[in-house]
């Protein structure tokens, strides 16, 4: 089994030192950063707008992930690409027309993502399959950093990974919330081949980051 891809979410990071703690994920061995992006109105949290992307973006060359926790989505698509978004990801929920907002996310050149909360049903990926690079798997109800994995999270991976192997799809599969060296087998295991951790890869410090990013790999 391939070890999967470790993209760490910088919503656990020293927001004052941004610059300096991308570039030591990279240094650490982060595969993707993970943007969560909050707009105190889809999810009770408030983050990282699309200038706070655009100066990060001359820290590090890994691709950025950016997870749109944003509700209407379509009008910030743009901005967040222009600003350096490699992938970006959406909630059904954010928008009226899925299927417009995902092909609109490959039209700017991006990677478009897919993402289900955990009381979102899965049966929408069957739909737009054929236009997602990422499904992504929400192991928490999104909106902050720091909680536990729903257990039932893993029957889910499951299920998004029998979709997309049905559809001869090659999109990443992605688990997002309270992952840690404890799970991310369990994870992988089910058919995730890109974990996000926020907790987990920030504690410690910045000298524990590679140890911290390691122990998720080999999981
Ligand atoms: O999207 C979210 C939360 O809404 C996540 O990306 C979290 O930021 C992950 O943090 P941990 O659960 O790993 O601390
Ligand atoms: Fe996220």
């Amino acid at each position: 089994m391939t070890a999967p891809l470790i993209c760490p979410s910088i919503l656990a990071s020293d927001f004052a030192k941004l610059g300096a703690e991308v570039a030591a994920l990279e240094a650490a061995g982060a595969d993707w950063i993970h943007v969560d992006v909050m707009d105190g109105h889809f999810v009770p949290n408030l983050t990282i707008g699309p200038d706070v992307v655009k100066a990060l973006r001359p820290h590090t060359t890994l691709p950025f992930d950016v997870h749109l926790m944003v509700a209407p989505v379509d009008p910030w698509l743009e901005a967040y690409r222009n600003a350096g978004a490699d992938v970006l990801t959406v909630h059904p929920e954010s928008g009226p027309h899925l299927h417009r907002t995902l092909g609109r996310i490959r039209q700017l050149g991006a990677k478009a993502g897919i993402v289900f909360n955990p009381g979102t049903p899965l049966n929408i990926l069957e739909d737009v399959i054929d236009l997602v690079d990422l499904v992504l798997i929400m192991s928490v109800n999104p909106g902050f950093g720091g909680q536990s994995f729903i257990d039932s999270s893993l029957r889910k991976i499951a299920g998004a990974r029998r979709l997309i192997d049905a559809a001869g799809s090659h999109a990443h599969l992605q688990v997002d919330g309270g992952v840690t060296s404890a799970n991310a087998a369990a994870c992988v295991a089910a058919g995730a081949d890109a974990l996000v951790a926020g907790s987990f890869v920030f504690k410690g410090g910045p000298d524990a980051y590679a140890a911290n990013i390691a122990a998720l790999k080999s999981a």
